[in-house]
């Protein structure tokens, strides 16, 4: 019979107890998330970001030549990236595990599948409107719910034609004209950063560039904007960052530029989370000493967990506490972090935390509801507000974990049932959205073979 945890025990989340689970037959879209027999102790390396490979396939299909982009991840993202970029008129082509890029005319009529892709739906439609032609854009169902009115919004003021159903959401059709006037724009950035993100990433091929003035509750997720003006001014893009809120880039080419892609640290998070709440070790290999992904952060939200992490040129290593500690922190700029952090906070001792974080409902899912509804499923104390959670960690037992399509979703559920005996994780496949083989590598992290 499964054993419930329970943080109060002085086992502590260590215990052999956890070690025995049901392997019997299992429904097949559940996954029986694995519990660790002992402290994790694994060397691991990560695909590349998905943030940085799909930030790389816009520029170097907006670039002046070819461009090479090593160690892209391939994953559900930044494969519909790759094809939709395809259905523009650029190619890209496989070469070893590296993509070659030659930007081509961008032209229409092309249909753009967004999936679940932010990344997709929200830096493409400013590029389909220097392309000559229609371009529809749609995407998953929940895709359509995901915010988009201000971009839309926006690139019609600098220019554009877009038609849409009134929704000012997916689905709509771009007619791109070739060209774009630009110029000066003011948008509501506070739903999401992506929308400045993608008028920064077309905005030197407008006629009269780009300058964006964010007007509205603060921006989340500023790393990553501060990841695209990196990525522009490497390729030779004049960007001018000087007033808050505002940023300005002129007119003229994108470089080509070979590039090697970052592992992707946000998917570090779950594994990293291992060593936390098994009181064992991991270490992510080729960590960057630089970088502007949020995972950067883990290092100092992990520590104040409980965590003794260290950083040298072989990667990061974290070594687990005896027992993982409460925070409270405002995670408004790293907020794709939540739902694993969510996950340790509710196996900590202590209570904890989580705000800043009210774009989260605009996610896959509406990440606070479903953190909030599925640590309650299986035994937490969890409080919902406007822009955070309050999790009061409670004996947790085994119970199906619903991802609601949401990857990080189920890195929250597979760090659980780590611990907890007895979870299942609905639709593990929906990690696939950044992560071509998150089962293999967990299992092969707590030295198993893979079951799903
Ligand atoms: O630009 C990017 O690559 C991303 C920006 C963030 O979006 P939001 O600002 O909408 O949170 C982040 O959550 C997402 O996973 C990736
Ligand atoms: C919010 C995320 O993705 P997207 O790029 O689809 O916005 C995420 O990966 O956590």
């Amino acid at each position: 019979m499964p054993v419930a945890w329970n943080p109060q025990a002085r086992l502590g989340p260590r215990g052999v107890g956890y070690a025995l689970r049901s392997m019997g037959s299992h429904t097949p879209d559940l996954w029986p998330a694995p519990l660790a027999s002992t402290a994790v102790d694994a060397d691991l390396r990560v695909p590349g970001s998905k943030s940085i490979t799909n930030r790389a396939l816009v520029l170097a299909a907006l670039a002046d030549g070819p461009s090479t982009i090593r160690g892209p991840l391939r994953a559900r993202d930044t494969l519909l990236m790759a094809a939709a970029l395809r259905a523009l008129g650029v190619s890209v082509e496989d070469v070893d595990d590296d993509w070659l890029v030659t930007p081509g005319a961008l032209r229409g009529p092309a249909s753009v599948d967004c999936g679940l892709a932010g990344t997709v739906a929200r830096f493409l439609p400013p590029v389909a409107a220097l392309a000559r032609g229609a371009v529809r854009f749609d995407g998953d169902a929940r895709m359509r719910e995901r915010p988009m009115g201000p971009l839309l919004e926006a690139l019609r003021a600098l220019g554009a034609t877009i038609e849409d159903d009134g929704r000012n959401a997916l689905p709509f059709t771009v007619h791109g004209a070739g060209t774009m006037p630009g110029g000066s724009v003011e948008i509501d950035a506070s739903a999401s950063s992506q929308f400045v993100s993608a008028l920064l990433l077309a905005g030197a091929h407008y006629d009269d560039g780009v300058t964006v003035d964010h007007v509205g509750d603060r921006v989340p997720s500023m790393p990553h904007i501060e990841m695209t003006v990196s990525m522009l001014r490497d390729r030779g893009v004049d960007v001018d960052t000087g007033e808050p809120a505002t940023w300005r880039v002129a007119p003229g080419p994108i470089k080509a530029l070979d590039v090697a892609v970052e592992p992707d640290l946000s998917n570090a998070a779950p594994f990293l989370a291992a060593a936390l709440v098994t009181g064992g070790r991991v270490r992510i290999l080729g960590w960057p000493d630089q970088t502007y992904q949020p995972g950067a952060r883990l290092h100092e939200i992990f520590t104040a967990m409980g965590g003794h992490v260290r950083h040298d040129s072989e990667g990061l290593t974290l070594r687990g506490p005896e027992a993982v500690q409460g925070v409270d922190l405002d995670l408004h700029d790293v907020g794709e972090l939540t739902p694993v952090v969510a996950a340790v906070a509710a196996l900590a001792t202590g209570p904890s935390r989580l705000r800043g974080v009210a774009h989260l409902r605009g996610h896959e899912t509406d990440r606070l509801a479903a953190l909030a509804t599925e640590l309650r499923r299986l035994g937490s104390d969890v409080r919902e507000s406007a822009d955070g959670l309050e999790i009061r960690p409670r004996p947790m037992h085994g119970e199906v974990f619903r991802t609601y399509g949401d990857h990080r979703m189920a890195h929250a559920g597979a760090v659980l049932g780590l611990v907890v005996p007895g979870v299942q994780i609905e639709n593990i496949a929906t990690t696939t959205k950044t992560l071509p083989d998150f089962v293999g590598m967990w299992t092969s992290m707590l030295g198993r073979e893979a079951a799903a």
